[in-house]
Parts: C-alpha cells; structure tokens; sequence
C-alpha cells in the first residue's frame, strides 16, 4: 500500500499541493478528479518521484519511495504521464517495448506480451508505423500499451499503475476500451489503479474510490457513492448533476450540466 502523509508542494511560495494524505491500496481503482489546475498531475509526479518533495512523506509498503531503485520501482509500478517526448525515430512497437526495459526476457517471452497487448488494442495497424507521425490519439494508445506491459511482465505479487489522463486524445470507444483493460487488470493481477480522470460518468463507472481536489487540497476521498454527489461535485466543478437510470444499459448514468 502506498501511504501519502502530509505531502506539501509550492513552487515559488505558491501552494500547489497542501497537505495530502491519501492511501493508495493493491486491487482496488482510485480516480482523481478535479479542476484544471488544482494538483492532480502534481500529486502523480510527487508520489512517482518526478519531483522533489518539499515536506512529507510516501511510502509502499512502509518503505520510503526514496530508498527504493529505479529498477525496484519499474517492477512494482508503472507510470503513464500527460507528456512524453521521444527524440529519435522509432517503430510505435518499438516504443511499447521499453516498457520491457527492466526485464531480462528471452525472444519468445517478449514477443508473447507484445502479441497479447496488440492483440487488446487493436494495434496491428499502428505497430509499424514511425512513432512521431502518430496522431495524438494513436500516441496515446501506444504509450498505454507501453505502461500496460511494463506492469504485465512483473512477477511482483504487488503492483500499481499510474494513469494521468488515459483517455487523453482518444475516441469514445477507446476511451472505455483502455478503462475496460484498465479494470481487467486491475481484477485479474489485484493490481492498484490511480487515474486522473476528468469525465465524471468513467469516474463514476470503473472507480471503486474517489479522490476529489480542489486547490491543491484534497476535499472529498472515500468510496465512489458516498462521494460522488450532488452536493459535492457542485462544491468542487460548480456543475449541477444526476444520476439517471437507463432502461436499456440497466445502470445509472452521472449527467452533468451549468
Ligand atoms: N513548474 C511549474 N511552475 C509553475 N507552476 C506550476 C508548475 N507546475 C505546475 N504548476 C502549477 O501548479 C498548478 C497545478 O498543476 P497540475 O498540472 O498539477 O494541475 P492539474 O490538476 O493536473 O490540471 P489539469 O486538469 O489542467 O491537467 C497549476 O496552477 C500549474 O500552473
């Protein structure tokens, strides 16, 4: 379990995070929502050790995250971030397999995983191209698939993945596609899931907790009904909502509006 105690971060004496405590647990999907600029993308990068900590503390398994190495680390967890810069010319197959870095994995074990991951989504037609001539939204299916299979290799019997808006980019139907996988592993490895969304309805979907920030504080955690409410989604995106059953897909849907 990751535990987040205190966690203060201000750049130029401004507060951008103030003191977050947060539990990060194994099999359970947390989403973070909130509005632009209130300190999701900072948290992910603090806990994940892309910045440096001012105070607090964070551990895994009462381990500081700073004793750990970076190989120990690419084992237990995997990170995709909002943006990601690759210099040279490579194959989009190639991209996905630096997920493979921290493995010493034969030909045949290799080619498995990435068989398996292209085979989830759909990237037969994207896996030769030149990785900088992608669009958006087939960068962001391959760097997924790069996460997805750094986590899929471990033999941790602990692992976690970090998604800092996986659905960035994407059409509607990969959007709940690579939430679907996200929720398979998730089930099958008991994998723990921290994702910054921001369309409320796949919050309310695939999440099991929900963390809800507002100015760098964390003002709403705890199980997805109990905090997705009228009342607090209106405190903290200022936008009237309901949930409405449909007939035909027998769940209810989180509608929002001004
Ligand atoms: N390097 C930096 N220098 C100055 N300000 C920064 C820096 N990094 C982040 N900030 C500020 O910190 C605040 C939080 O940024 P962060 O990216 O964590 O927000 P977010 O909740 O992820 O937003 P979004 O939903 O728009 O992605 C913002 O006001 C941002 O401008």
């Amino acid at each position: 379990m990751y535990k987040i105690k205190n966690l203060n971060f201000s750049i130029q004496k401004r507060d951008i995070l103030n003191d977050i405590n947060l539990e990060i647990k194994t099999d359970t999907f947390l989403s973070i929502v909130g509005p632009n600029g209130c300190g999701k993308s900072t948290l992910i990068k603090s806990i994940n050790r892309n910045l440096d900590i001012q105070s607090g503390t964070i551990t895994l398994n009462d381990k500081n995250i700073e004793d750990f190495s970076d190989k120990e680390l690419a084992l237990k967890r995997s990170v995709l971030n909002q943006a990601f810069f690759f210099p040279y010319n490579f194959k989009a197959i190639e991209i996905v397999e630096m997920g493979l870095y921290a493995y010493e994995l034969n030909t045949k074990e290799k080619k498995e995983i990435l068989e398996y991951i292209v085979s989830k989504l759909n990237l037969e037609p994207l896996k030769d191209k030149n990785y900088s001539n992608l669009s958006g939204g087939e960068k962001q299916k391959i760097q997924f698939a790069r996460v997805i299979v750094q986590l899929y290799a471990s033999r941790e019997k602990e692992k976690y993945l970090f998604l800092d808006e996986p659905t960035l980019n994407l059409d509607i139907f990969y959007q709940y596609k690579i939430l679907d996988l996200t929720k398979e592993l998730q089930k099958d490895l008991k994998i723990g899931v921290c994702a910054v969304l921001h369309d409320i309805n796949q919050a309310y979907l695939y999440s099991d907790e929900i963390v809800m920030m507002k100015d760098g504080e964390i003002k709403y955690f705890g199980k997805t009904d109990d905090i997705l409410t009228y009342e607090n989604i209106y405190d903290v995106f200022k936008v009237e909502s309901e949930f409405v059953y449909s007939k035909k897909l027998q769940r209810n849907i989180l509608i929002t509006t001004i």
